[in-house]
């Protein structure tokens, strides 16, 4: 796919997206970030060597694929501003939209045309090429659309379609979300090997190299979590403790709480900023 892609909007979570794409052979050539930051816009263009500008309408003009990719809170102000653009074009762009909480419905309203909109719930690692995304196609969304969409996201990690438009809302709190809760996590770990006489480069590398091998175990190995627990856990012995303890303090009902929470969140930001 070499498609012009244009990024409205050049943040953190874009960066991710078109860093990981470029990374993996996509051409900077083809890729548009928009921002009404000019500082932010030369320093992509210097970083990624992509085409920058503050003017969404051009940037949608160019676009095969246009990539909404602003805070929730401004996505209708800025689809009513390239409305016009898009609906004078021969056929719309295809759209993706990675606003978390903001259904495909809404976009369309916005856009005051009925366009193929594919919403995307990605995460940050897309830029290091490990992303998990989550992908929903409305109606008007063609099979070849539905391929690029998959081509684009995959480039940058895994890409999972959802039927239903609202199990986006559970993807956030699974993987959109969820490189927060493994950062804390892992800080947690750092904080608690210092405290108990580490240096803090030692506890960095031995907590990070940790989550990395167990994330691995988890992925290549055929066995299930908890005989992969089970593993490490050596009757009375340390890891037992450790396990006790957090169970102790409810921490699966602790993670079960913040998943549901940022859920509700998702779905509450549909009805404040989708209307
Ligand atoms: N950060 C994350 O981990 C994830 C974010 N998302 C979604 O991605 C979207 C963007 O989030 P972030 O990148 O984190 O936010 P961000 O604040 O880092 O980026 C937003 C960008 O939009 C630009 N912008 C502001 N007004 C604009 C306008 N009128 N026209 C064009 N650009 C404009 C800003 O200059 C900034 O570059 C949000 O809707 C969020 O829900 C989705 C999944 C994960
Ligand atoms: O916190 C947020 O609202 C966005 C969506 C998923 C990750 N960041």
């Amino acid at each position: 796919m070499s498609q012009h892609i244009a990024f409205i909007g050049a943040g953190n979570m874009s960066r991710a997206i078109y860093g990981g794409l470029i990374r993996s052979g996509y051409p900077a050539s083809q890729i548009t970030a928009t921002s009404p930051e000019l500082d932010v816009l030369q320093t992509q263009q210097n970083t990624y060597g992509i085409h920058t500008t503050t003017d969404n309408l051009l940037a949608t003009t160019k676009a095969d694929v246009l990539v909404l990719a602003v805070k929730p809170q401004i996505l209708k102000m800025v689809c009513e501003e390239i409305a016009p653009v898009v609906k004078n074009r021969k056929a719309p762009p295809l759209i993706i939209s990675i606003a978390a909480g903001i259904e495909c419905n809404a976009i369309s309203k916005w856009l005051g045309v009925e366009a193929p909109i594919v919403r995307c719930m990605p995460n940050t690692p897309a830029l290091i090429g490990v992303g998990a995304s989550g992908l929903f196609a409305n109606r008007f969304v063609s099979d070849q659309q539905k391929d690029a969409a998959e081509q684009l996201m995959g480039a940058v990690g895994i890409a999972e379609w959802v039927t239903e438009e609202p199990l986006l809302n559970a993807v956030t709190a699974v993987s959109g979300s969820a490189p927060a809760y493994f950062f804390l996590m892992l800080n947690a770990m750092q904080q608690a090997a210092i405290q108990q006489g580490l240096s803090a480069d030692s506890a960095r590398k031995l907590a990070q190299q940790t989550a990395l091998g167990a994330a691995k175990m988890a992925i290549d190995s055929t066995e299930s979590l908890t005989r992969l627990m089970q593993n490490v856990m050596s009757p009375q012995g340390s890891t037992e403790q450790a396990i006790l303890s957090l169970q102790s303090n409810e921490f699966s009902e602790a993670i079960e709480a913040a998943m549901n929470a940022c859920k509700a969140r998702a779905e509450a930001m549909q009805k404040e900023f989708g209307g």
